[in-house]
């Protein structure tokens, strides 16, 4: 990076941590999902076309772009297998929603899943993370099924450019635990899979964060670049495996909320000290309150009510 003609150094884009953390705060620690499944396109009154899938995605952040002090809720999760199965014009809607959420002021994160060898990581990357992509997200999903470090084009990009991944860690779906409870034969992670994963983005946010200035934003410390996937549902066997995910230093995205069953009570529960770093998802549920812009804010508002309250 070349020295500014002034001679102040840049200091770069803001973090993603410390704007997700000023989001948190203001709004609540509430993330809209956004999956347009086709029967709710059907409960909507709209087509399973690409046409239908606009209109669902530019009535759910209108819903949240509008709160009392700014935008209802802290990010919004676009799933994005249900643009994808509408082919290059879902993606296409994909893109202006990400673009128009950027110019509400509305935190995206990009629930992709992505995972591959290294090489090709930086593909998916710079799909998800880099400026002058059509699919740029805030942040993104990430599968490390692969090993944790053949994420790490993912990461350094996320850092370079103010953004965010999440790491699937601890999944919501019952079948996960038989990757992620699994012991590693070697025992180099001295423990579970889920706890190598918790360990490992341990230190990429302390070595992102010991160059960064911000100490706290306004409640809640700002976050490193990695967070986590940790299930709102089974967030209660995260002390059991041994994952210290206050220690992580990271947002802990935590679906589950709402149609999978977890609660307010219950997640303050499971999570214990990490609460702070929580960031509740939910989809389906405040999905169901629409197609009135009016009801969806009301189903955000109770949400919040309820994490909040
Ligand atoms: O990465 C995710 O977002 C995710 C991880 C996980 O463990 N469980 C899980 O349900 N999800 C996603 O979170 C959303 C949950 O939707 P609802 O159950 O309708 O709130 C879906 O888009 C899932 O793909």
């Amino acid at each position: 990076m070349n020295p500014p003609a002034d001679g102040v150094p840049d200091a770069g884009p803001v973090p993603f941590g410390v704007r997700l953390a000023a989001a948190m705060d203001a709004a609540g620690p509430l993330c809209l999902g956004i999956d347009p499944h086709p029967g709710l396109l059907a409960d909507w009154d709209l087509p399973d076309t690409p046409v239908g899938l606009e209109r669902f995605s530019m009535t759910a952040l209108e819903a949240a772009a509008e709160g009392p002090g700014g935008a209802a809720v802290a990010a919004l999760k676009p799933q994005v297998a249900l643009y994808e199965r509408h082919g290059s014009a879902g993606l296409a809607v994909l893109e202006r929603l990400l673009r128009q959420a950027r110019h509400a002021g509305v935190l995206t994160i990009a629930d992709a899943k992505r995972g591959d060898i290294g090489s090709t990581m930086a593909g998916y990357a710079e799909a998800w993370l880099a400026d002058d992509s059509p699919l740029a997200a805030d942040a993104v999903t990430l599968s490390p099924f692969l090993g944790y470090g053949s994420l790490a084009p993912a990461v350094d990009l996320a850092e370079a450019t103010g953004r965010g991944v999440f790491i699937l860690a601890l999944t919501s779906n019952p079948e996960g635990a038989s990757v992620q409870h699994a012991v590693p034969e070697d025992g180099a992670a001295g423990g579970s899979v889920a706890r190598a994963v918790t360990e490992a983005a341990a230190r990429d946010n302390a070595r992102a964060l010991e160059g960064q200035a911000a100490a706290a934003v306004g409640s809640r410390p700002a976050f490193g670049p990695v967070g986590l996937v940790v299930g709102a549902t089974v967030a209660g066997q995260a002390a059991r495996l041994g994952l210290d995910l206050a220690g992580v230093r990271g947002a802990l995205l935590a679906p589950g909320f709402g149609a999978q069953g977890a609660s307010g009570v219950s997640m303050r529960a499971g999570f214990g000290a990490a609460w702070p770093a929580v960031l509740a998802t939910s989809s389906r549920a405040i999905l169901a309150r629409g197609p009135a812009v009016a009801g969806l804010r009301e189903g955000l508002r109770a949400a919040v009510g309820e994490l909040t309250g």
